[in-house]
């Protein structure tokens, strides 16, 4: 008692003093005892904290997480911290709604998107707390707003506000042996929950910028509904398998773990389709790079060192996304020498082939493993041979024209069709090389999806006018058989395609539409009509 009376009236000399000091001097003794106390007090608290903003810029300031190079790469990214992410869909699978007091709910639909629910999932809702255990060792989480911002300054204070942020306390004593494997075990349930609802993210590069913006990937094509000639769709998807398989041999023979896909073929023959399918077939989720917002080489690096492992980097028609980007005709010379003849740098946008190069291929390819490389063009001979060689497009996949085979896969998937009265003379037609696209072939069966046998009639009337149309002994001038390249088994000959009427053209450009105020751009990739959708519970 006599201790807590001297104290006290130690305390209160203290404070007597300390009105004769002039304030500046003042308020920095006052932070000095405040930090002594904090230090007092934290080296008494057995509890460590680590804290999962949702934003990655505040998770620079706070990177106590830890500084491995595994996860370092993420901590740079200033949009959005993947792990928090991660964290939300790992609590929404701990059975929250039976062990945390409140609970947000959330309907979920097939596609995992938020709308009318046929199921539900429950988040940790902001100021709650909720105890995990994992290897015997308790870790509990808290939904917060960012300690930074204060409660009152916040308008939002949801959980979509973008100070929010999730607090793992965990016993010191614990820290150094649990703490990366406690994490990794978080991103990988969460993982699991993804492909498990086959929850994937298309990702778009904002106009300008340097990051990338993302939209939920609800792309239905898959290697069953798209018609790849004879055996292509099982060589392919025997590739991706061994290449998934291969994490052990990439790296016993010092290679990083990727693998690059050239598709080129005219327009309407797949190829953007099986991007999609792929993504679907690995459970990939998609960087759809679009090459004329790029501004330069290091904007481009910065790109590549914000997708995360397990995807795959896509660059469609990379012939006409560089000569597009300028309007004037000398521009488009100079910038088509700086992309396809490794000029050393680009004058007007500062971006070379060399950077491109280096993106797939050079040292910071290997930021991140896991990654297929996917670049579509229509006219492969235009690219440099430096793109192509093998080590960044292992695989040149050539989608072209219908043949007999792509026509009965499309009318099998379209029509339900297995055989027709009339595949006789169609084949024979399709065999002397009528050019037909699988997309104009499949719209003629969507429309005529109730009459199947009207269907075939008129695609064989199709095929008839254009095979007397043209002339069958026009030979391809830019069909090329190079190693590598997976073609169709047969190179057929060249023939005029059939005209697509323009009501049928606009439909086609419809159905891929990103719509919604929110999309930053157009994809070829995206079905999704609503613009972006939550995909991670909080
Ligand atoms: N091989 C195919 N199998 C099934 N559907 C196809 C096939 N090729 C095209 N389609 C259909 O045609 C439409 C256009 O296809 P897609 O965008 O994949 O072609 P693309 O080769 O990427 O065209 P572009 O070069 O103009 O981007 C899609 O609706 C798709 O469903």
């Amino acid at each position: 008692m006599d201790a807590t009376n001297r104290a006290l009236s130690l305390m209160g000399a203290c404070a007597f003093v300390l009105t004769f000091v002039p304030a500046p001097l003042r308020s920095r003794i006052d932070s000095s005892i405040r930090d002594l106390w904090e230090k007092l007090f934290s080296s008494a608290d057995p509890f460590a904290y680590v804290e999962v903003p949702r934003k990655s810029k505040d998770v620079i300031n706070a990177i106590s997480l830890d500084d491995s190079p595994s996860t370092s790469k993420w901590l740079i990214d200033p949009t959005s911290n993947p792990l928090y992410a991660d964290v939300a869909l790992y609590l929404s699978s701990l059975d929250l709604e039976y062990s945390a007091r409140r609970v947000c709910a959330y309907g979920v639909d097939g596609d995992g998107s938020l709308s009318d629910a046929s199921k539900f999932v429950f988040g940790l809702p902001l100021d709650e707390t909720l105890t995990d255990t994992f290897e015997g060792s308790q870790f509990s989480w808290s939904h917060k707003l960012s300690s930074t911002v204060s409660r009152s300054s916040s308008h939002h204070q949801t959980d979509e506000d973008p100070n929010s942020m999730f607090c793992l306390k965990m016993l010191k004593s614990d820290k150094p042996r649990l703490l990366h494997s406690y994490l990794s075990h978080v991103s990988t349930v969460a993982r699991g929950i993804r492909q498990h609802n086959n929850l994937r993210t298309l990702y778009l590069n904002s106009r300008h910028g340097s990051h990338w913006t993302p939209v939920a990937f609800n792309h239905p094509s898959t290697f069953d509904t798209i018609a790849l000639d004879g055996d292509l769709a099982d060589r392919i998807q025997a590739d991706l398998k061994a290449f998934s398989d291969s994490e052990a041999y990439y790296h016993s023979i010092g290679r990083a773990w990727k693998r690059g896909y050239l598709l080129y073929g005219p327009p309407g023959t797949g190829k953007s389709s099986l991007i999609a399918a792929i993504a679907n077939y690995m459970h990939y989720d998609i960087y759809d790079l679009e090459l004329t917002s790029v501004s330069n080489n290091s904007s481009l690096q910065s790109l590549l060192m914000r997708t995360r492992p397990r995807s795959i980097i896509v660059i469609e028609d990379i012939d006409c996304s560089m000569s597009t980007r300028f309007s004037d005709r000398q521009q488009v010379e100079e910038q088509q020498l700086a992309v396809f003849e490794e000029a050393p740098q680009s004058s007007s946008c500062g971006f070379t082939l060399s950077g491109l190069l280096n993106f797939t291929d050079g040292l910071l390819s290997c930021f991140g493993e896991e990654r297929i490389f996917i670049f579509t063009t229509n006219h492969k001979e235009r690219l440099d041979s430096a793109l192509l060689r093998c080590g960044r497009m292992d695989l040149h996949i050539h989608l072209s024209y219908c043949t007999f085979s792509v026509m009965k896969k499309l009318a099998r998937n379209y029509l339900g069709i297995m055989d027709h009265d009339l595949y006789g003379e169609l084949e024979e037609l399709l065999k002397a090389g009528v050019e037909i696209t699988p997309a104009s072939a499949a719209e003629t069966f969507l429309s005529m999806r109730k009459d199947p046998d009207e269907a075939i009639r008129q695609i064989l009337t199709r095929v008839k006018a254009v095979n007397a149309s043209v002339s069958v002994d026009e030979v391809p001038p830019d069909v090329r058989t190079g190693k590598g390249d997976l073609l169709p088994k047969k190179v057929r000959k060249r023939k005029r395609e059939l005209p697509v009427d323009a009501s049928e053209k606009q439909h086609l450009d419809d159905s891929y539409a990103v719509s919604g105020a929110t999309a930053p751009r157009h994809s070829k990739l995206s079905t999704s009509r609503n613009g972006p959708k939550k995909l991670a519970i909080s």
